[in-house]
């Protein structure tokens, strides 16, 4: 079944959950495409999950569109989002217009994420002119992370709770079809979710949203550096990994990989022949030096 704004929000409307996953590769987001996945967000997470920087403010536009493309020939049925990075879309409605077109044009997406509530709504109005699909992003925003002094959760506070609730409100008369809620306690997720009409998909925003999102290496089990609160390990994928990898160094070195039917074969009598042609040959350039 293919995933569009539509389905998305005729999920929310039935009260059917929604399910995200990142996915950064052409591999993974095939596999998470077949297992039935709503959609899949080319996250900014992939400087740090896939290119290991500190956080997601060294991604650039070229890092972007090379992840999305890979993602967006995957993908058959899930709807694909893709992440405007840092600055991208901070210096004017105009760049930020033609950053979105270029995830769209040339990468591909579906549809575009950008991190801001009320401050962006201006940015937020410009790419859906464009007929661009924006998912606004609020909350725990980490391309913030400097200006929040840390990955730290928000809307604790009675103010820092009633601009939680005032962003998406902004967002979704800006014209955003989604939003993400991430790092806010789950009651103030439960009380937006009921409050919004289009889609909310949280990430650490507790389990009344209309939909989850998850960094896939997370919940794979593939990471144990970075582990907030908010990720269940559905596999120990690094286990899994590392276990492969040396089951195939044991075989490699036993000279027991590869093996017979894992090799290409050749007529018998062929080598045969080549080899006396190989030693005669030697022979007579050995006697001539
Ligand atoms: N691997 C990965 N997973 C993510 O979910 C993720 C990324 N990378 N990179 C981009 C952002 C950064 N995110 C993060 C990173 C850390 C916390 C974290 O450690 N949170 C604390 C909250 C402490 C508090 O304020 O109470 C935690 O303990 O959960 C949360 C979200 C979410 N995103
Ligand atoms: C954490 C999710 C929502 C995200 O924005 C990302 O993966 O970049
Ligand atoms: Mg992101």
């Amino acid at each position: 079944m293919l995933n569009t704004v539509l389905s998305l929000q005729a999920q929310k409307n039935k009260q059917q959950k929604i399910t995200m996953l990142t996915a950064y590769d052409f591999t993974t987001a095939k596999l998470f495409d077949e297992a039935g996945i709503n959609m899949l967000l080319v996250g900014d997470s992939l400087g740090m999950v896939m290119l290991g920087y500190e956080d997601t403010l060294s991604v650039t536009m070229a890092d972007m569109l090379h992840h999305t493309k890979a993602v967006s020939r995957a993908a058959k049925s899930a709807f694909v989002v893709a992440d405007l990075p840092f600055l991208s879309y901070h210096v004017s409605t105009e760049t930020a217009v033609i950053n979105a077109g270029r995830l769209i044009q040339e990468g591909g997406a579906n549809a575009v994420k950008l991190e801001g509530g009320e401050a962006f709504a201006d940015v937020i109005t410009a790419i859906t002119r464009a007929a661009i699909s924006v998912v606004a992003h609020l909350g725990l925003t980490p391309q913030s992370v400097n200006a929040f002094g840390g990955f730290k959760v928000q809307g604790r506070t009675e103010t820092d709770a009633r601009q939680v609730i005032k962003d998406p409100l902004a967002v979704q008369h800006a014209g955003a079809f989604a939003v993400v809620l991430e790092g806010i306690p789950s009651l103030l997720g439960e009380f937006i979710s009921q409050l919004l009409h289009i889609p909310c998909i949280g990430i650490g925003a507790g389990n009344a949203t209309d939909g989850q999102v998850l960094v896939y290496q997370d919940m794979l089990g593939m990471i144990d550096t970075l582990q907030p609160k908010f990720v269940r390990r559905f596999a120990e994928g690094g286990r899994l990994f590392k276990d492969a990898v040396t089951s195939y160094q044991k075989n490699v070195q036993s000279g027991d990989f590869p093996n017979e039917t894992e090799s290409y074969k050749i007529d018998a009598d062929i080598i045969q022949k080549l080899k006396q042609e190989f030693s005669t040959t030697s022979s007579i350039e050995g006697e001539k030096s």
